[in-house]
């Protein structure tokens, strides 16, 4: 119980940091013990998963409007909700006093017996809650699935009601976790034999080699596999890009926007540890994390390089992976606080610095290289028709065909490029491009 308390307190001030700083910060949950700590990361992803649908329920059962409330108040109202209408473990007496006693502590007895008040008149309509039910359409929508209007729009129009509710649908769930064997440590027969002798459920893809699907990544944690280089956790979906470069042991790569590095393993890997892997990013914080995986994945084929791509100058390569930082609107269902955070602006943003990027990494390719352009994004502007764009302003580049890389059922724009989408593929949604330097 003490534990929940705090895992709930926590997660409380979490939302609270989001709401107001824009940043989430898991690591006011490092006092908590590990139990504590998962905790605290599921409350705060399944409420941000169902934020706007929690505000609604609030809203009906309140005399204060949500909008007038302050932050603190709103969080704790979205965890007491949260706790009575989704968590069957939790009874709803434990989740109203929690929920009062955390106000009072934050805010005093008059917020607790606010907190009070909205929380048991929920209670008393609890087998049958209100439905959002707003006349505009985008709006309702929005409510129901918990995600911004201008996503709502943007994928209704593109896809259609009845395809972008179940995207959203897959958003909400629980994610799928992707294991991947390092071969640089063991050898992936050898790493199944391990999982099944710990009684660890898996299904392994017939997508790529080496992945194996997982209920949880947290017995990997604690046996100490990922720290010693074993496995590592990667979306199927992200595999694809490294498989896509196809790097050559006796090749020269860049991996640019590197870091934290989780495609550079890939990359050794295929390339058994030899060649050489320039893998580059913007942020020293990230690359550290980098060049301790390459250490502990025995990947000592990766040299590491702080850098801006946009403005470094580098000798041509064989072969290049540009994974560019995007919206991340593929990866909705992992990082729920993501939907909050970005708006068009923000797409506007990242496609004007992925433009820049990709010229930039054109001019490391050398002529008869590769050159890989892959994101964690839905958005064709992020995508296709960046692509298309770069093409125009690069005589020198032409499309690859994609198939015999990526399995079938990824394939799109005709066989030039791959895109998975979290509701008809098992993964996030992962865009990719092979580009070739004919002259
Ligand atoms: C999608 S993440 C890369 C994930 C990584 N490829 C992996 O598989 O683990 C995008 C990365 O781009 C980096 N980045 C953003 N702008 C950059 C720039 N101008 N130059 C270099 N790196 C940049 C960020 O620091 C971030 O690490």
């Amino acid at each position: 119980m003490e534990t929940e308390a705090s895992a709930r307190s926590v997660s409380v001030e979490i939302l609270i940091e989001f709401d107001e700083n824009n940043v989430l910060n898991y690591s006011k949950a490092d006092r908590l013990e590990s139990r504590g700590r998962a905790e605290v990361r599921e409350y705060v992803q399944n409420i941000l998963r169902r934020r706007s649908y929690l505000d609604f329920l609030i809203d009906q059962f309140s005399n204060v409007t949500i909008d007038e409330m302050k932050t603190s108040l709103k969080n704790i109202l979205r965890l007491g909700v949260y706790d009575m209408v989704f968590m069957d473990s939790t009874p709803d007496y434990a989740a109203i006093n929690e929920s009062v006693e955390i106000s009072k502590l934050k805010l005093g007895s008059r917020t607790g017996d606010l907190t009070n008040a909205i929380l048991r008149n929920l209670q008393r309509d609890i087998d049958d809650l209100p439905k959002p039910n707003f006349e505009d359409r985008t709006k309702l929508i929005a409510t129901t699935f918990s995600h911004p209007e201008w996503l709502v729009e943007r994928w209704t129009d593109r896809f259609g009601e009845r395809e972008a509710f179940k995207l959203m649908r897959a958003n909400n769930s629980r994610p799928v976790y992707f294991i991947r064997a390092n071969n640089l440590r063991t050898k992936t027969e050898n790493f199944k034999l391990r999982m099944t002798k710990n009684n660890i459920e898996f299904h392994q893809s017939d997508w790529l080699p080496g992945y194996f699907e997982v209920e949880s990544v947290a017995p990997f944690i604690s046996k100490g596999w990922l720290d010693k280089g074993f496995c590592q956790v990667q979306d199927i979906g992200a595999g694809f890009a490294p498989y896509l470069l196809d790097p050559q042991s006796d090749e020269s790569i860049y991996d640019l926007c590197a870091a934290p590095g989780t495609k550079s393993i890939v990359l050794s890997d295929l390339m058994d540890g030899e060649g050489d892997i320039l893998a580059v990013d913007i942020s020293s914080d990230r690359l550290d994390k980098l060049a301790e995986s390459a250490l502990s994945y025995h990947a000592e084929n990766i040299r590491v390089r702080r850098a801006d791509v946009t403005d470094v100058e580098l000798d041509e390569a064989d072969a290049v992976l540009l994974d560019a930082p995007c919206t991340g609107t593929g990866v909705l269902s992992k990082r729920a606080d993501l939907r909050w955070r970005r708006d068009k602006e923000g797409l506007e943003n990242a496609v004007e610095l992925q433009s820049k990027l990709l010229d930039s990494a054109a001019k490391m390719v050398k002529k008869g290289g590769r050159l890989v352009y892959s994101t964690c994004s839905l958005e064709e502007e992020e995508n296709m028709e960046q692509v298309m764009q770069f093409l125009d302003r690069h005589d020198n580049f032409e499309l690859q065909t994609v198939e015999g890389y990526v399995p079938d059922e990824t394939i799109a724009h005709g066989g030039l490029a791959y895109q998975t989408l979290p509701h008809k593929h098992n993964c996030d949604g992962h865009f990719g491009v092979l580009l070739k330097r004919v002259k």
